[in-house]
C-alpha cells in the first residue's frame, strides 16, 4: 500500500481533498476506493481541483505540437501519457498506481487474441469495431508524427486504453468548442471509483474542481462507487473490461435470433422504414422495434395484413390483443430456439483453447446472463 500513500500524499500536494474515503483492492476490481468512517448522505467525499486535472492543458508542449493538427484528445493524451518517463516528478505516483498493461490487456476486448472477438455479443463487437478504427487512426496519426519513434503498438495501446477507462466529461469555455468526445480529462485519485450496480455518488464539475458526493449513507468498510451511466454488461464489457453480475440496464441483443427468420422482401419493408436491427430484451420488456419485426413476421402467418402492420408502423394502431398473443406466441418459439444457440456458444466456449483463461469465463458469463434475460422472458410470454 506504500505505492497509495504516496498517491494520496501527492494529491494532497496538488489541492485533492478525500473525505473519509481511501483506495483498497477490491477482489476482482483492482483498486476502489471505501468509506473509512461512517459517511452521511450528501458528504463530500472528494474534491479534485481543476489545477489537478491531467488534460490537454498539461499535456507537453513537445507532444502536442509534433502530433497531426486535426489529432483527437483521446490521442493526445495517450501519446503523452505513454511518452512519459515512468519516474517523472510531475506524475510518479499516479503513473505507478495505473493498471499494468497485463492487467489492461487481460481484461480488455481490444487488447484480446483476435480469434476470441467474434465469442462477444453484437452489441460489443459494434463497439469493438468503432474503437478499433478508432485506435487505428490515432495510432497512425503518432506515426504520422515527428515523436519519439520508440514508442511501440503494444506502449500506445496500454496508454490508449488507460484513456478510454479512465478518462471523466469535462467542459470548459475552451473546451466546448471541442467536438463531445474530445472534452475529456484524467482525474488522479477520482479515477480510483469503481462502477456502481446502483446509482452510486454524484460527480458534478465547475470551472474551479470535480466533487463526489455521497448518494447515501455508508459504513466504515463499504466500498463507495459512481455510476458510469446506464450501460448495460455488452457496453461495460466492451468499454471497461468487467460485467456486473447485477445490473438493472441489462439488455440482449436480438438480432441473431429475428433478424434469420425475415425474408428479403420482410428486411427491405423493415429496412426503408429503419426497423431492420436493433432488436433487444431486458428484464421485463421486449423493444418496440422488436414487436414491429415480429408483427411482420406475423403477417406471413396469420389474419392479419401488412395493411396492418403499415397501420402499426405508420399510426400506432396495435391490433389489439388477439395479436398481441401472436406475436407473443412467436417471440417464444423464436427464443427457444435462439437459446440453443446461445448454449452452443457457451459449450464451444468451455472447450476453446484460445486467449487466456480468465477471457473466456468473462465470455461464457455474458452468454449465460443473455441466456438467464431469455429464459426469463420465454417464462413470461409462455406463461
Ligand atoms: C476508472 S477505473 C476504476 C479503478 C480501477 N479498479 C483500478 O484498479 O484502478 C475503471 C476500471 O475499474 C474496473 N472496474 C470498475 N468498476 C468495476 C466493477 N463494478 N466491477 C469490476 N471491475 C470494475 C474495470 O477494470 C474498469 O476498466
Amino acid at each position: 500500500m506504500e505505492i497509495y500513500d504516496e498517491l494520496l500524499r501527492w494529491a494532497e500536494d496538488r489541492g485533492i481533498e478525500l473525505h473519509g474515503v481511501a483506495p483498497r483492492p477490491i477482489l476482482g476490481r483492482g483498486m476502489g476506493m471505501v468509506a473509512t468512517k461512517p459517511i452521511k448522505a450528501n458528504e463530500r467525499i472528494l474534491l479534485v481541483p481543476t489545477s489537478a486535472l491531467r488534460s490537454l492543458d498539461t499535456v507537453r508542449a513537445k507532444v502536442k505540437t509534433r502530433l497531426p493538427k486535426d489529432t483527437k484528445a483521446h490521442a493526445i493524451l495517450a501519446a503523452d501519457l505513454a511518452l512519459d518517463n515512468p519516474t517523472s516528478k510531475n506524475y510518479r505516483p499516479w503513473n505507478a498506481v495505473v493498471p499494468s498493461r497485463e492487467s489492461i490487456s487481460s481484461s480488455l476486448p481490444l487488447a484480446w487474441d483476435t480469434r476470441l472477438h467474434p465469442y462477444l455479443p453484437k452489441p460489443a463487437q459494434a463497439l469493438l469495431r468503432a474503437q478499433q478504427s478508432k485506435f487505428a487512426r490515432d495510432w497512425a496519426a503518432v506515426q504520422q508524427s515527428s515523436l519519439d519513434t520508440t514508442i511501440t503498438r503494444q506502449d500506445f495501446q496500454h496508454a490508449w486504453l488507460l484513456v478510454n477507462t479512465r478518462t471523466f466529461y469535462h467542459e470548459t469555455a475552451r473546451t466546448a468548442r471541442l467536438p463531445k468526445d474530445d472534452r475529456m480529462v484524467l482525474q488522479p485519485v477520482a479515477d480510483l471509483f469503481n462502477h456502481a450496480a446502483d446509482d452510486g455518488c454524484e460527480v458534478a464539475f465547475s470551472p474551479a474542481s470535480f466533487t463526489i458526493t455521497a448518494d447515501r449513507a455508508y459504513t466504515a468498510g463499504d466500498e463507495v462507487c459512481i455510476c458510469y451511466g446506464s450501460h448495460p454488461n455488452d457496453f461495460l464489457l466492451a468499454e471497461y473490461g468487467f460485467v456486473l453480475s447485477r445490473n438493472r440496464w441489462d439488455e440482449a441483443c436480438l438480432d441473431d435470433a429475428v433478424v434469420p427468420e425475415l425474408s428479403p422482401a420482410q428486411r427491405g419493408l423493415l429496412e426503408a422504414r429503419g426497423f431492420l436491427g436493433g432488436y433487444v430484451l431486458d428484464a421485463g420488456t421486449v423493444c418496440y422495434r422488436t414487436q414491429v419485426a415480429l408483427r411482420l413476421l406475423c403477417c406471413a402467418s396469420s389474419s392479419s395484413s401488412v395493411r396492418e402492420w403499415e397501420a402499426l408502423v405508420d399510426e400506432g394502431e396495435d391490433g389489439g390483443e388477439g395479436l398481441q398473443g401472436e406475436v407473443d406466441g412467436l417471440l417464444v418459439n423464436i427464443l427457444k430456439k435462439y437459446r440453443g444457440v446461445v448454449q452452443a456458444t457457451i459449450t464451444e466456449l468451455e472447450t476453446l483453447e484460445v486467449g487466456e483463461a480468465g477471457q473466456r469465463e468473462m465470455l461464457r458469463t455474458r452468454w449465460h446472463q443473455i441466456g438467464v434475460l431469455i429464459d426469463r422472458t420465454i417464462e413470461r410470454l409462455g406463461s
